[in-house]
């Protein structure tokens, strides 16, 4: 549409299309974010689950696929800025992106349905490249839309205002990111549930294809209103190739600047001022606004490493507590959900009470003292972080150093045993059989049948021995004396199972670290007679045997133990992170299961999930301060042409700071997680001192009108022609002079 046609249908839409002083086409924009972030959240929810479960990738793979995956979506919005703003302009940008991440959406969801390759209908896929391909292409296409779109909603939103909107401008941005959040809450609430549920033709597995299917179909109704709101939007039409004049443009300067780097060549006030003799006054005062703010975005991905770890490290800390709320159990992930929560409930107290509030007081908190304190407040996030870490630290079992190894021993023999540990006193342990049948009258004060190291040893960890040598004697008390020499693994801990033949004795390594997800370890040890089924457990436990770990999630689990004759059932409560090894006695059926006996391999947490809350708290107030401000500032200090580009400059600190997450990640960590917390704090404060006194050096502008005087002043400077010419011809005569200097 021809420039002049389009002002004169933007002001007829000024007059009739406002609803209490706002755009309603502003209405549209906000609806589309809240679907488009509802449906990338909810597929990101169930990403890594879908990566460790049904592509069946390790932990490791997963998880760096995934953070590569949100490190695209962060850098990709440089890509659909420069198609707005220099090709497309933003409303078809918006558009045609939004059918690639529509599509990518879609071929993800169908990339998860099982049936598509299980020709032998064993519930598994059979064709696992087929699936990874298909994923790997959304996933590809999702980035390329969620953030070739991501910096054009928020300029286009902008766009929508007009010169004497400017209190409404800064409240659109607020509601902005009201609807990103109450997007990411319902879906990362919903999907998880649509995951858990069944679905399949030939067979019933996770339904995956559900849980990526609502995130397409709302990308699907994102699109649609978008469109829908067609009529009624403010359409800036793209200037051309504006990036590529601003490559030349920067080009140009540092190249003229440096021919003319001899100090007979009076100095400019700009490096960028060297562009001058070929280019327009209004493109280097563009350019200028556009280096001012980048330059002060190169501190920030520090807030977003701090930021971003939420997903991450505080999840695995939530994994290490205990989420019984009395009325309701919230599982490790799910505490994530407090950030948008807290999101939808600060963003108005800010908004309109603590701002104004500060205002009234006569202080001025500008833009960029706004993000300086957000930093801040990120900052005392992560000391949160590392108080709470001290706390769960100081419950977590006491694990053998790299150099350690640790043993317990069990007795299922009938009989008491004496067993001598090197360099420790002569140790009782109490048999299991005499223990349970009450004839149990040994001078181990502890009720518990296995070892009661705790009595006899200063050691820490109650029923572990350390010992920090790897081979070791044991003797026991029997006749004949049985000697077992044993090879320890250094850095683990292993259980010595004397079965009720003490001669078949034999070691087992037990678990080493808090299970995963919040999740209960347990395991059985087989002193029936003979063969047991247990429900949950991978194969059959033959007599003496040991199962290896299975993991159990919270609450009240059954067990049925079963030896094709006779059966019983077995439960019992768990909490979070805790590990057993169960007895099972050679009476069991006749006692109805009643006669297992546990050990408690490792306690449950007990630090509560609620202690998280602070930390959240803190670091959803430096968001608002910072990110909320941050939105509003690329826009505000962007040339009308580079509005879009400034968005992307502003959500690529978001990428850099996944990047240094994951280089973080890969380099390890200190040998304290509280004082890794500690230290990501310390470096945030330092960064926002640096960028707090680059904020002071930097004066606020209105692009607006510094593009209008400069036009104003283009307008009445004949200069500007015979200039360029000049330029020309100097270029000319130079490149004559190289040339004859050659020959
Ligand atoms: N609470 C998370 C959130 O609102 N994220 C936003 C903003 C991210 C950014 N770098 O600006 C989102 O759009 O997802």
């Amino acid at each position: 549409m021809p420039d002049s046609k389009m002002d004169e249908t933007k002001k007829k839409k000024k007059k009739t299309a406002e609803c209490c002083g706002y755009p309603i086409s502003i209405f549209f924009i906000v609806v589309n974010e809240f679907c488009e972030r509802f449906s990338y959240y909810g597929m990101r929810a169930v990403l890594v689950l879908y990566f460790r479960y049904f592509l069946l990738w390790d932990d490791d793979l997963a998880t760096s696929i995934y953070h590569a995956f949100v490190a695209l979506c962060y850098l990709t919005p440089i890509l659909g800025a420069i198609i707005a703003d220099s090709w497309l302009g933003k409303f078809k940008t918006i558009i045609y992106l939004s059918i690639v991440y529509a599509v990518g959406q879609v071929v993800m969801a169908v990339s998860t349905i099982h049936d598509i390759t299980d020709a032998n209908r064993d519930g598994t896929p059979d064709n696992f490249t087929l699936h990874i391909a298909l994923s790997m292409l959304g996933l590809v296409l999702i980035a390329l839309g969620t953030g070739g779109i991501k910096p054009c909603v928020a300029a286009f939103g902008g766009d929508q205002f007009q010169e004497h909107q400017s209190r409404q401008l800064n409240t659109f941005f607020s509601v902005f990111y009201l609807c990103i959040n109450a997007g990411s809450l319902l879906s990362t609430l919903i999907t998880p549930v649509l995951r858990a549920q069944e679905c399949g033709i030939h067979t019933q597995q996770q339904c995956y294809p559900l849980a990526f299917g609502v995130p397409a179909a709302l990308m699907v109704v994102s699109l649609v209103v978008f469109i829908a709101g067609s009529g009624m939007y403010t359409k800036t039409a793209p200037e051309g190739n504006i990036m590529g004049s601003v490559c030349k443009c920067i080009w140009f300067a540092l190249n003229n600047r440096f021919r003319h780097r001899s100090d007979i060549y009076p100095k400019r006030e700009h490096w960028m001022d060297w562009a001058e003799e070929k280019y327009d006054k209004l493109l280097i005062a563009q350019i200028k606004m556009v280096l001012k703010v980048l330059f002060l975005y190169i501190p920030l991905p520090m807030f977003w490493t701090l930021f971003d770890q939420k997903g991450s490290r505080w999840t695995l800390q939530a994994t290490t507590m205990t989420g019984d709320f009395g009325g309701f159990v919230l599982q490790p992930d799910q505490m994530q959900t407090v950030n948008p929560i807290l999101i939808l409930t600060l963003v108005p107290i800010m908004d309109r009470i603590i701002f104004p509030l500060i205002k009234k007081c006569g202080l001025n908190f500008s833009p960029l003292k706004r993000m300086t304190v957000g930093m801040l407040f990120a900052a005392t996030a992560f000391i949160a972080a590392a108080l709470v870490q001290m706390e769960i630290d100081k419950t977590l079992p006491n694990f053998p150093s790299s150099s350690e190894s640790q043993l317990k021993v069990v007795n299922m023999h009938s009989e008491s045993l004496i067993v001598t540990v090197p360099s420790q006193e002569p140790l009782l342990i109490g048999s299991f059989e005499v223990q349970h049948t009450s004839k149990h009258t040994t001078a181990v004060s502890h009720w518990c049948f296995t070892i009661s190291s705790h009595v006899v040893f200063p050691q820490s960890s109650p029923d572990y021995i350390t010992f920090d040598q790897q081979d070791i004697r044991l003797a026991f008390n029997t006749t004949p004396e049985i000697n077992k020499d044993l090879s320890l693994i250094k850095g683990s801990r292993q259980t010595l199972i004397i079965p009720s033949e003490p001669a078949e004795m034999y070691l087992k390594e037990d678990i080493k670290s808090k299970p995963k997800e919040g999740k209960n370890a347990v395991r059985f040890v087989n002193g029936w007679t003979a063969y047991l089924n247990i429900t949950n457990l991978e194969s059959s436990l033959q007599p003496s045997e040991t199962s290896n770990y299975t993991l159990v999630s919270q609450g009240m689990r059954k067990f049925t133990l079963t030896d094709g004759i006779q059966s019983c059932e077995f439960s019992r409560k768990f909490g979070f992170g805790s590990s057993y090894t169960f007895l099972i006695p050679s009476d069991l059926f006749s006692t109805d299961c009643e006669s297992i006996k546990e050990i408690e391999d490792m306690q449950p947490n007990s630090v509560h999930m609620a202690l998280q809350i602070p930390q959240y708290f803190l670091i959803t107030t430096g968001e608002v301060m910072f990110s909320v401000t941050g939105l509003q500032f690329s826009y505000s200090q962007a040339p009308k042409n580079m509005k879009s580009v400034l968005q992307a400059g502003w959500l690529c600190t978001n990428a850099v700071g996944n990047i240094i997450v994951l280089i973080v990640a890969e380099l390890g960590k200190l040998p304290k997680q509280w004082a890794e917390y500690v230290l990501f704090a310390s470096l945030l404060v330092a960064v926002s001192i640096i960028f707090s006194i680059m904020a002071y050096f930097y004066t606020y502008i209105d692009p607006a009108e510094i593009e209008a005087e400069i036009l104003k002043q283009q307008e009445t400077d004949p200069d500007k022609k015979k200039k360029k010419e000049t330029l020309e011809m100097e270029e000319k005569e130079n490149e004559q002079e190289i040339k004859q200097t050659k020959i």
